[in-house]
């Protein structure tokens, strides 16, 4: 056991092959290791993140630009507000106190009352009111006059019944008290504290500050009025100019509304509510890119979906979604009481969040046009999540930002910009609504004042000038539109990103890099395809198809015959060809100083008869693939063309109908069973509820899926998604079907089931099937292709490619004894000297004779047949029935017996106790010929 691990561990060749063993890695310490691994980690993720590219890019340059501009973009919005300059002020006269006004300007209140009562307090504040009267020009006995009306009437408890001019209270108590248990109901209170012999007057004035605004506001030009209107009486009581006098301001005391004022809801409710529909948005553009990368999409577009239907269908599911979403949302709204949702409109809210989404997923139709890979796809749509929310957040959830897009000092440029994203539509629709229907502050008494609602009318008027201006927009010379404008304007982004998802679709390279021009839409031919129906199908006479192809088909250097012959019989249009393939070739890349053009096809030939499976073998890489590729219409040639069954390849659409597909790697829905995949195909081929079900009863059993029917795909092992894709690409009856590596991953009894499956199927269709095992290609297929390179190396029937290509026989024999044993071996080598040893262990003895041997073959198998020992002793058949060996007393070999072979050998000299023989396997000539095309292509000779 020792030994064994020390030559293990010495042995160069194993390390070196396997890496370092353990016990030199553990030797090598922790902090070795640990640096090792770290740099491998580092190095594999700079791979990963190079791989990522545009998600990489996007989270270092495009994450920190997006965000700084839409900042950058309110800041200079806000600016322009900011920075005007006011050179005329305009200019507020102090005025006489006004008429207070309750909740409502109707309820009743009280304008001032004051304490203590006294002598120099009641005469001060009476000629207050007789200077006020005066100076406000009405008569004491108008609805609007403010009188001195002496001591208040109402206990602490009792609101006001009328309006009250100035009325005396006892002290402060009853003032704190009363406006309290009233709140809102009186417009100052004042506190003196006077003192006539020393010519003193203090006062204090309640007022209400918290809607104070630090701006040009005229607001506090009340309690300014009110303070001059105080100190005139004071100075006219005092009766000389020396009174003194003091004043302080001070809140009223603050208690909590009756009614909540919901601000939260009207200031961040166009972010909650964005949020609530933005998961959907999130959903479809992941769901839409997942498929195109797994290539559903493409899988079911071969199976003749056409693609406006695939975009109908996704989007008018998740149209069903959003729909319910907006009827959830308008439930839960009205549920919680929601003023915005009880003041407003039905229609008027509902509209809005449904014509929001609709125009959301078609963003998201045109963003999976132009992503590839889901991860991509996650990354694009959670920064369209957040720069929306910034923008509810920023610009909708405060007023002075809300309409500041129509201030006359706001680009025009930045409004139509934002007007062609529909969160900014909806938002500033949203907002109008709400701040209608959710009523406001009462600047004065800071209390909630009920919306007036937002009716369906109001959309087509203009939005009140009051909440415009509020939020300091000058929009007399660019009037902010009527509501209704922004349900135009999120009509017209359904139109405009639905063209751009035609557009892009059509333009914008796929996973295989096929893309349309980008001026395609002025090509006849593609208005034509796209208004005919899939079962259309224009053929063209093989002649006229030939003669305009025009190919020029040199032989390449070193061509196989074979291969010529070909080249020449598909230019026949006297051959009956089912698929013709014509000089077909693919490059991959350009030339330039940092990459090469690479050959994956070189001008390929082939023709293809009615009810015939062509096996295509070659080295990973060889081509395979691609030319199946090309031929489903998946990936463009780079010239060349083939004709199936007289319909062109350039016409996809008809080509389509006849063709079946099995991928090399399995397309299949994972949420979706064996029975419903069947339905979904044989729906997309147009066949009957019939033809489904029989398919799904025989096309099962055949492939041995009938049991598991009902089971998820992504449950199944990979031998049973293999049949699955295999049965899938036999459904709707297809007359050409390519079938890439069938049967991979499968288990000996169950290939055999699906070859006896595409055995029954080939009548009366073309089959082409790709493999790596030979012994599949031999069952199988009636001709065989050998491709290396993206070249055609050989060509004919697995037995012409035998006898052609095959290295000779191959003889085993099992010694009778030792000494025997070196007999045989030392007569085959002299008298076959070209005859290679394959093997000689454990009393067998392999040897491979060359083809030149051919002539003497039938002696040296008399021979073998006359050195065998008894023949009654051995089974001549293996379990499969296959002839193993013959048996016939020995005989000593030499040339003598060559030339007289009916002469018998003694018994005690038999030397051989079995034999057997075969011809080269179709593994073998594959092989050779791969060696052979692998020493031309290094050697510069190709
Ligand atoms: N989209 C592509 N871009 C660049 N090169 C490609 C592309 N598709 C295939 N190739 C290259 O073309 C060559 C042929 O590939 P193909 O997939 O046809 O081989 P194959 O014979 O099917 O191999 P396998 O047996 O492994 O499936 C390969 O060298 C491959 O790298």
């Amino acid at each position: 056991m020792d030994s064994d691990k020390e030559s293990l561990t010495s042995n160069p060749k194993l390390n070196s092959a396997a890496g370092l063993n353990a016990i030199q890695v553990s030797s090598r310490g922790y902090f070795y290791t640990f640096m090792a691994q770290l740099f491998k980690m580092l190095n594999r993720n700079f791979i990963l993140l190079k791989r990522y590219y545009v998600s990489t890019l996007s989270q270092v340059f495009l994450s920190p630009i997006a965000f700084l501009l839409v900042m950058f973009a309110l800041q200079k919005a806000i600016d322009v507000i900011n920075k005007k300059s006011i050179p005329h002020p305009e200019s507020y006269p102090l005025g006489p106190l006004d008429m207070c006004q309750g909740q409502h300007r109707s309820d009743p209140c009280i304008n001032i009352m004051y304490y203590p009562k006294s002598t120099d307090s009641d005469a001060i504040m009476s000629i207050f009111s007789n200077n006020n009267l005066e100076r406000s020009g009405i008569s004491s006995t108008s609805p609007f006059a403010i009188n001195y009306e002496g001591v208040f009437d109402l206990d602490v408890n009792t609101p006001p019944k009328k309006k009250y001019g100035i009325v005396s209270i006892s002290d402060e108590n009853f003032l704190y008290n009363y406006c309290l248990i009233n709140p809102n109901t009186t417009a100052f209170g004042i506190s003196f504290e006077t003192n006539k012999a020393a010519d003193i007057y203090k006062y204090q004035i309640w007022f209400n500050t918290t809607m104070q605004r630090n701006d040009t506001s005229a607001f506090n030009t009340r309690v300014l009025g009110l303070i001059r209107g105080i100190d005139e009486a004071i100075i006219g009581y005092s009766g000389n100019g020396n009174a003194k006098i003091d004043v302080d301001l001070k809140d009223w005391p603050t208690v909590p509304p009756e009614e909540s004022s919901q601000t939260i809801i009207s200031t961040l409710g166009p972010m909650f509510l964005f949020s609530a529909q933005m998961v959907i948005f999130i959903n479809f553009v992941l769901m839409l890119v997942t498929e195109k990368e797994k290539r559903l999409r493409e899988s079911m577009q071969l199976a003749g979906l056409r693609s406006e239907v695939y975009w109908i269908s996704w989007y008018l599911s998740y149209s069903a979604l959003a729909f319910l979403c907006v009827l959830v949302t308008m439930a839960m709204g009205a549920a919680l009481n929601l003023d915005v949702f009880r003041n407003a409109n039905f229609f008027v809210l509902f509209f809005n969040f449904l014509l929001f989404n609709l125009a959301m997923l078609m963003v998201g139709c045109m963003l999976s046009a132009i992503i590839n890979n889901s991860q991509t796809a996650v990354l694009v749509s959670v920064y369209i999540f957040v720069i929306g929310l910034i923008l509810m957040g920023a610009v909708f959830s405060n007023p002075s930002f809300t309409y500041i897009w129509w201030d006359s000092g706001t680009s025009p440029a930045i409004r139509r910009v934002l007007m062609l994203l529909p969160p900014f539509n909806f938002g500033i629709m949203f907002v109008t609504v709400s701040n209608l229907a959710s009523g406001s502050i009462q600047p004065i008494t800071g209390t909630l004042i009920p919306g007036v609602g937002f009716k369906w009318k109001n959309l087509y008027e203009n939005i009140p000038s009051s909440y415009v201006q509020s939020t300091g927009v000058n929009s007399e010379i660019i009037p902010v539109p009527k509501p209704v404008f922004f349900f135009y304007q999120l009509l017209i982004n359904i139109v405009m990103y639905m063209a751009l998802t035609w557009y892009m679709d059509n333009v914008v390279p796929n996973n295989f890099r096929v893309r349309k021009s980008p001026l395609f839409f002025f090509s006849p031919l593609y208005w034509r395809s796209l208004l005919r129906s899939n079962t259309t199908n224009k053929d063209v006479s093989t002649k006229d198809w030939l003669s305009r192809l025009k190919p020029s088909l040199p032989p390449q250097p070193n061509e196989d015959e074979d291969v010529t012959a070909e080249r020449r019989s598909v230019l026949d249009s006297n051959i009956d060809y089912s698929l013709r393939i014509v000089d077909l070739h693919k490059t991959f890349g350009k030339e330039s100083p940092f990459s090469t053009k690479f050959t994956a096809i070189d001008s390929t030939c082939l023709g293809i008869k009615e009810g015939e499976i062509l096996a295509l073998l070659g080295q990973n890489g060889a081509g395979k693939s691609t030319t199946m590729n090309i031929l489903s219409g998946i990936m463009n040639q780079t010239s060349g063309d083939a004709l199936f069954y007289g319909t062109p390849l350039r016409d996809q659409r008809s080509i389509r109908t006849l063709l079946g597909i099995c991928p090399q790697h399995d397309i299949l829905f994972d949420e979706l069973n064996a029975v419903e995949h069947i339905t979904l195909y044989g729906g997309l081929k147009g066949l009957s509820s019939d033809e489904i079900e029989r398919i799904i009863e025989d096309g099962l059993n055949a492939v041995r899926l009938y049991s598991v029917r009902f089971k998820l795909s992504k449950t199944y092992s990979g031998g049973m998604k293999r049949r699955l894709s295999v049965l899938i690409a036999t459904i709707g009856n297809p007359k050409v079907v390519f079938f890439d590596e069938p049967t991979t991953g499968m288990d000996p009894v169950n290939r055999r089931h699906v070859w006896r499956y595409l055995e029954s199927f080939k009548k009366g269709r073309v089959i082409i099937l790709t493999s790596h095992s030979m012994e599949e290609a031999d069952v199988l297929s009636d001709r065989v292709a050998i491709m290396a390179h993206g070249r055609l190396r050989a060509l004919g029937t697995s037995i012409k490619l035998k006898s052609k290509f095959g290295i000779g026989y191959r003889f085993s024999m099992i010694a009778k004894n030792t000494s025997s044993y070196g007999v045989i071996k030392n007569t085959i080598s002299n008298l076959f000297p070209e005859a290679i040893l394959e093997d000689d262990s454990a009393g067998s003895i392999i040897y491979n004779f060359p083809k030149e041997n051919e002539e003497k073959i039938p002696e040296f198998v008399s021979w073998l047949e006359a050195n065998q020992e008894n023949l009654e002793d051995y089974s001549t058949q293996d379990s499969n029935g296959f002839d193993l060996s013959m048996t016939i007393p020995t005989q000593a070999f030499d040339m003598e017996f060559l030339n007289n072979p009916s002469s018998k050998a003694n018994d005690d000299c038999k030397l051989i106790s079995a034999w057997s023989m075969s011809q080269t396997s179709l593994e073998e000539v594959f092989l050779k010929i791969i060696r052979e095309a692998q020493v031309e292509y290094e050697s510069g000779n190709w």
